[in-house]
């Protein structure tokens, strides 16, 4: 399947006639893959006929996310690729209703169920800073302002040995001086979640395997989940997590007790993988093509995407 990109980054989708599976629901392009064809040239041959557009430029086609979905009635596995690249006007050649759609709106649409991380992955960025061991305010706040600066849209704040009440403080600091449309995930206990003004949790492995149920998030709240294992990924599926981290790819400073598993074990993680997952642990910006070709989303890290050398803050932990 196609998600297919303007100048504007608009995305186009596509409504199914109501008599074939999933029916009247709104669709990335797309179709089969045929006995002895690739799947870059079944994407191209589906694009031409049901829109009669024609990808330009190979490189442009840049996986996004596989999800293999169980519906009541058949097994899909659906390998979106994202197209920025084509010539031509996209036109329902079958009688199909397009629209472009800017990413934000995709959730106002009914997709099938399969299409919902897919969806995810669209509002997710390619890397995904997450802060060092904070102690005080004025650290927490140059953190916030680092990466502002830099433009990440989505990051973490973490910092397991701060003073609780102060972490609780410089968080909502910094929800308050950045806003809270930016991303900011707070890795906290659900209780410290509550006192907070993220929007997002993320849980660390041993808060996954502890929790029973989802817990309640604010209205457009991600929940993710650190992972290290086909267990915890099973766990986290079943909590309905948007995102995972797998850790740790590489060895690290940070954790430089945990066995690195490794760009093959990435690899199978995200084929067993039903929502986008970040690679963490040793990896960096030059790492995210390495990341996609395994199925991630991308890359998270502590150092890699730290002011360190310039505000002096220790290393996480
Ligand atoms: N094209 C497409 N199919 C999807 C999406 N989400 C989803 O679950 N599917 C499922 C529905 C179908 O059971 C299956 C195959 O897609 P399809 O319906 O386009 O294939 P098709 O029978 O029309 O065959 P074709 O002529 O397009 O090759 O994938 C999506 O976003 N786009
Ligand atoms: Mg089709």
């Amino acid at each position: 399947m196609g998600v297919i990109k303007d100048a504007s980054d608009n995305i186009l989708i596509a409504k199914r006639p109501e008599h074939v599976h999933m029916g009247g629901r709104w669709e990335f392009p797309g179709g089969k893959v045929e006995r002895n064809e690739s799947v870059a040239a079944a994407l191209a041959r589906e694009l031409h006929e049901e829109l009669g557009i024609d990808i330009t430029g190979d490189s442009r086609i840049t996986p996004l996310i596989t999800i293999r979905h169980q519906y009541a009635d058949k097994t899909v596995l659906l390998d979106v690729r994202i197209v920025e690249q084509f010539g031509g006007e996209p036109t329902g050649k079958e009688g199909q209703p397009l629209r472009w759609v800017p990413v934000a709106s995709l959730q106002d649409y009914t997709f099938p169920d399969a299409n919902y991380p897919i969806i995810s992955a669209l509002q997710l960025p390619r890397i995904l800073p997450i802060s060092p061991a904070f102690l005080s305010l004025a650290d927490c706040d140059a953190l916030s302002e680092f990466y502002v600066q830099q433009r990440y849209t989505l990051w973490h704040m973490r910092s397991p040995n701060c003073e609780r009440e102060v972490f609780i403080k410089a968080i909502n600091r910094a929800v308050e001086s950045v806003g809270v449309e930016v991303g900011i995930t707070v890795n906290a206990s659900v209780a410290e979640y509550e006192r907070v003004n993220a929007l997002h949790l993320h849980l660390n492995s041993a808060q996954l395997l502890s929790l029973k149920a989802r817990p309640q998030l604010r209205s457009g709240g991600l929940l993710s989940a650190s992972c290290h294992n086909l267990e915890e990924l099973n766990a986290a599926h079943k909590l309905g997590v948007e995102y995972v981290l797998f850790s740790p790819v590489n060895a690290t400073a940070s954790h430089p007790s945990a066995n690195a598993a490794g760009w093959s074990a990435l690899q199978a993680f995200c084929a067993a993988a039903r929502v986008p997952v970040y690679a963490l642990g040793g990896v960096g910006e030059c790492d995210v093509g390495k990341a996609i070709a395994c199925g991630a989303q991308g890359v998270a890290g502590i150092s890699a995407f730290s002011p360190l050398a310039n505000i002096g803050i220790g290393q996480g932990v």
